[in-house]
């Protein structure tokens, strides 16, 4: 389902799935990604803030307009982040405040990727409810 969702993404932005051995090789990662600016990281954390599938398309769209690169959006690892990650995040963002394992969050937030850029394009993919 992940790379189903990535590959229909790809359809409206580059997009990829990445898999690391530890949260330090993903946060190293990260920082090499930056290009004329920085890669926006989104960390997916059940204590972060809560958006509407709605409210999420436009933040992403918002980044989107203000020239924003690349945008990362992780999940943790069993323990949940270090403080370090926390950190660098620029948003930590929860799907609700249940915890998920790590698998079905992926695809839930593959989904929500996929769904956000339809909502920007006024794809009949959402409608609403
Ligand atoms: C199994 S969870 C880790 C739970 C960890 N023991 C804790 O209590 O924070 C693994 C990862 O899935 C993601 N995750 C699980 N539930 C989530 C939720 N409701 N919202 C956002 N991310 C979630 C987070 O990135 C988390 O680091």
């Amino acid at each position: 389902m992940i790379e189903e969702y990535v590959k229909r993404t790809t359809r409206h932005s580059p997009c990829e799935s990445e898999l690391f051995d530890s949260e330090a090789a993903l946060l190293d990662w990260v920082d090499r990604q930056a290009g004329r600016t920085p890669a926006y990281a989104i960390l997916l954390d059940s204590r972060g803030k809560e958006y509407s599938s709605e409210e999420f398309a436009g933040q992403i769209g918002r980044l989107r307009d203000e020239g924003t690169q690349r945008l990362v959006l992780a999940i943790g690892p069993a323990d949940g982040w270090s403080p370090e990650a926390r950190q660098r995040a620029d948003l930590l963002l929860s799907l609700g405040r249940m915890t998920l394992p790590h698998q079905l969050a992926r695809v839930v937030l593959a989904e929500q990727v996929y769904r956000a850029f339809t909502i920007l394009a006024g794809h009949p993919y959402h409608s609403g409810h």
